[in-house]
């Protein structure tokens, strides 16, 4: 499904305390207005790893060692021909204080609580393995950022 279209890699970062994770509002550029994890574009030479921890400590001032790979997912844009490759990460395991930064508020939901209208649309599917730490890889087709024609989801053995 995933055809010959240019990857791009990203990662996404999620932070979980108790029966609470912290989301941040992205205060600006793609994905604007949406509550999501830390992440971002890998940088040139970057392993997956340190763009996690770079990208989670400048856009929420936490630091953890112990990011565990919990998914792979793959965006599509029906007008555009770059296919996102998003490495899900997840950890209790943190240091730092929670700070806003210029791209992120942070603030942390009870998980019978996380704002899912306010998220993207693809999440209500892959978040229950994600909180049942069960691996999974994702496909989702966007018309445009709010609206889904096509989509795979599937537990994964290893990732
Ligand atoms: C199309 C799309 C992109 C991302 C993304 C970009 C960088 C990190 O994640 C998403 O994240 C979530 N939760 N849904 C998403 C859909």
């Amino acid at each position: 499904i995933v055809g010959n279209k240019a990857k791009k890699l990203f990662t996404l970062a999620f932070i979980r305390r108790d029966n609470q994770v912290l989301l941040g509002l992205k205060k600006r550029g793609f994905g604007v207005g949406k509550w999501n994890g830390f992440g971002g574009k890998l940088n040139p030479n970057e392993t997956l790893i340190d763009a996690a921890q770079r990208e989670l400590e400048e856009e929420c001032g936490l630091r953890s060692d112990h990011l565990a790979k919990m998914g792979v997912l793959y965006f599509e844009f029906e007008d555009n021909p770059v296919l996102m490759e998003v490495h899900v990460f997840q950890t209790s395991d943190f240091t730092g204080e929670v700070k806003e930064s210029e791209e992120m508020k942070p603030q942390w939901y009870d998980l019978r609580d996380v704002p899912f209208s306010r998220m993207w649309p693809d999440d209500v599917f892959w978040w229950p393995y994600l909180l049942e730490e069960r691996k999974f890889t994702g496909y989702f087709k966007y018309k445009d950022q709010e609206t889904i024609v096509d989509y795979v989801i599937e537990e994964t053995a290893a990732l």
